[in-house]
């Protein structure tokens, strides 16, 4: 008898462009969500973005309630979860970059309650998935949570957002390749379940990325269009999987140990950029492709070296020679680097 089963779970509106931040009740309502929305935000998106949308609410007469995180943690999710039964929210709408829309998927998906995406940076791929990932003590969770019904990209919002955090969305996709190349020999070698929908939509998203890298450029609003796009397809290879494998491998091991052994060091998506250009060369070596992955980055503009990440050399090592610790997902790392081979991938690929 045949018995696979698949259930993708995707967004009905993905709304993206110039100032459709504007149009949040329209894409709402076409939902059927009913209740209170409850409007999750960090300081600074909170400014920008979520006080309009609560504004909208309040004018389209709904009774709109707010609360603004200050971490991303366990303890946030539960901050959010308790505020949202305090006020018997109908419905979450999650406004921020990475951290807060995390925060609000997760109490979203404890509290069986519909979630809206409101991204206010082009800067990472969970914007679509049906994935949460937040730090608990040495590990790393990724753990499945409520996929938005919509995603409102407001391109004006993100062109706005500070250049660094669009370059930081570039590297999360182009990151895309070794995450594919990890989950390919994770299938050959662990028999791990390979998508090739999801794979080849990952892997293409990334090609589609590095061939607009001209029109990648600081003060264009176009350049937030093309990156929202491919962080939307590159989620969108994360929901057909049902799982974070199309977009994270060991470059995003190396920089989940990152921001344990430096709590505030670089950007996510930078991180996981330089975590590729070491990676890349582990999967092909020396005459591999690392150096077409690290001239992707440095032609937008993102950081190549631990200098550049403004972290040090010893802990770049020691964050590659842990990595393979943080979960159970098998990569290029395999059990473990030596430092001496860690070192040695860190020079060649001039990283440190
Ligand atoms: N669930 C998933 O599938 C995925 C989750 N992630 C997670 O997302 C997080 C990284 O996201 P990021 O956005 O890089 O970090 P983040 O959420 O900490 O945002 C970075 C900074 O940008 C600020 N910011 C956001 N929008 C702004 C704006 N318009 N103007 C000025 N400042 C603004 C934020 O306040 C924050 O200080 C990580 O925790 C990562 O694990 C990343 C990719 C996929
Ligand atoms: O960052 C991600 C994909 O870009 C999510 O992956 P993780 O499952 O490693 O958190
Ligand atoms: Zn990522």
């Amino acid at each position: 008898m045949f018995e696979k089963r698949t259930w993708i779970r995707l967004p009905r509106n993905v709304v993206v462009g110039h100032g459709v931040l504007g149009q949040t009740i329209e894409a709402v309502s076409e939902l059927h969500l009913t209740g209170r929305p409850l409007i999750v935000s960090s300081p600074t998106p909170h400014d920008v973005a979520g006080k309009r949308v609560v504004e909208q609410f309040e004018d389209a007469g709904y009774d709109p309630s707010e609360i603004v995180i200050e971490e991303a943690s366990f303890d946030a999710v539960q901050q959010v979860i308790d505020h949202a039964s305090d006020i018997d929210a109908g419905f979450l709408l999650g406004v921020g970059g990475g951290k807060a829309i995390d925060i609000t998927k997760m109490a979203a998906d404890d509290l069986g309650l519909g979630f809206v995406s409101v991204p206010t940076a082009a800067s990472h791929d969970g914007i679509v998935s049906g994935r949460g990932s937040v730090p608990e003590g040495d590990t790393r969770h990724s753990v499945a949570a409520e996929p938005p019904l919509a995603v409102i990209a407001d391109t004006e919002v993100l062109a706005e957002a500070p250049w660094r955090l669009t370059t930081a969305g570039c590297a999360d996709i182009i990151s895309n390749y070794t995450a594919v190349r990890d989950w390919q020999l994770a299938h050959r070698l662990k028999n791990v379940h390979y998508s090739e929908y999801a794979g080849a939509l990952s892997q293409m998203t990334a090609e589609m990325l590095v061939e607009s890298a001209d029109s990648i450029k600081q003060g264009l609003e176009e350049s937030s269009w093309i990156v929202v796009k491919a962080l939307v397809s590159s989620g969108v290879a994360m929901s057909i999987a049902d799982s974070s494998r199309p977009a994270s491998g060991a470059e995003h091991l190396f920089s989940h140990q990152l921001d344990r052994l430096v709590p505030d060091g670089a950007l996510h998506g930078h991180q996981v950029g330089v975590g590729s250009i070491m990676t890349e060369y582990l999967h092909s070596g020396q005459k591999g492709k690392w150096k077409d992955a690290r001239d992707a980055l440095a032609a937008i503009g993102a950081p190549t070296t631990a200098d550049g990440l403004g972290i040090d050399d010893e802990t770049v090592i020691e964050a590659l020679t842990t990595a393979h610790q943080i979960r159970d997902r098998y990569t290029v790392l395999g059990d473990g680097m030596s430092e001496e081979a860690a070192i040695e991938a860190a020079t060649v690929t001039g990283v440190i």
